[in-house]
């Protein structure tokens, strides 16, 4: 039987640059993840795409979702619901290729619980001001939306405690370097204890 593939998730505040790094890895030829495009109700930045950043819902087909049990996780992020769609983590880990999440920390729990060998990285700006810099720069949001997020940030970092991993974001080739690191040495780290191993010392 093929070997279940890693679970990997990425979190970390809002505005630290989690879109960015995953964009940046997910370019790189020889990345073999494969990126798990959530759910939202939030509505399309200018430049999304459905079915490429997110796949866009109403609240009300959501929440059908919900109901249905076809979300692995979800959680409410200032005002709009994520999701991450259940089958097809599955099966892809299934196949034995390694999926990667980027996802907000209430999720990121709900994911431990289910699968608690997953792997789990936190991101981290610089400095809080920093933060705040990138969030604003971004020019996506509004005031009001921009504070939000910043309260939540703090709450989130709050968070990183409970992660495997915590990666600083200063610039964000370091930043994938990094990430890319953690990931083959969490394969290095399993294929140790991997039967086959085992069973060659047996024979020897
Ligand atoms: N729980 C959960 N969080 C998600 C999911 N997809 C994205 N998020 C997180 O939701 C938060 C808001 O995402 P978004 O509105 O795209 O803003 P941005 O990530 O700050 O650019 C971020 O922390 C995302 O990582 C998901 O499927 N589940
Ligand atoms: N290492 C970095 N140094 C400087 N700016 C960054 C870095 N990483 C991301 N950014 C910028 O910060 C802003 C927020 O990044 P984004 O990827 O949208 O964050 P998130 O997905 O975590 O909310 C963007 O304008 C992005 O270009």
């Amino acid at each position: 039987m093929k070997e279940k593939g890693l679970l990997i998730v990425l979190s970390g505040p809002s505005g630290v640059g989690k879109g960015t790094v995953r964009k940046e890895i997910f370019s790189q030829p020889d990345t073999a993840f494969e990126y798990s495009i959530s759910m939202t109700t939030r509505k399309p930045r200018q430049g999304e795409v459905d079915g490429v950043d997110y796949f866009f819902k109403s609240r009300e087909e959501f929440e059908t979702l919900i109901e249905q049990d076809k979300l692995l996780e979800y959680a409410e992020f200032v005002g709009n619901y994520y999701g991450t769609p259940v089958d097809y983590v599955k099966q892809t880990l299934n196949e034995g290729k390694d999926v990667f999440l980027e996802i907000e920390v209430q999720g990121a729990k709900q994911v431990r619980e289910k699968f608690p060998d997953g792997l789990f990285i936190f991101l981290v700006p610089p400095s809080l001001s920093e933060l705040k810099n990138r969030i604003v720069t971004r020019g996506t949001e509004t005031e009001d939306i921009i504070n939000n997020r910043l309260s939540a940030a703090k709450e989130e970092i709050e968070m990183m405690k409970l992660y495997d991993y915590v990666v600083e974001n200063d610039q964000v080739e370091n930043a994938c370097d990094r990430i890319n690191a953690i990931v083959v040495a969490e394969h290095c780290r399993r294929t140790r204890v991997e039967p086959r191993y085992l069973k060659m010392l047996e024979a020897e």
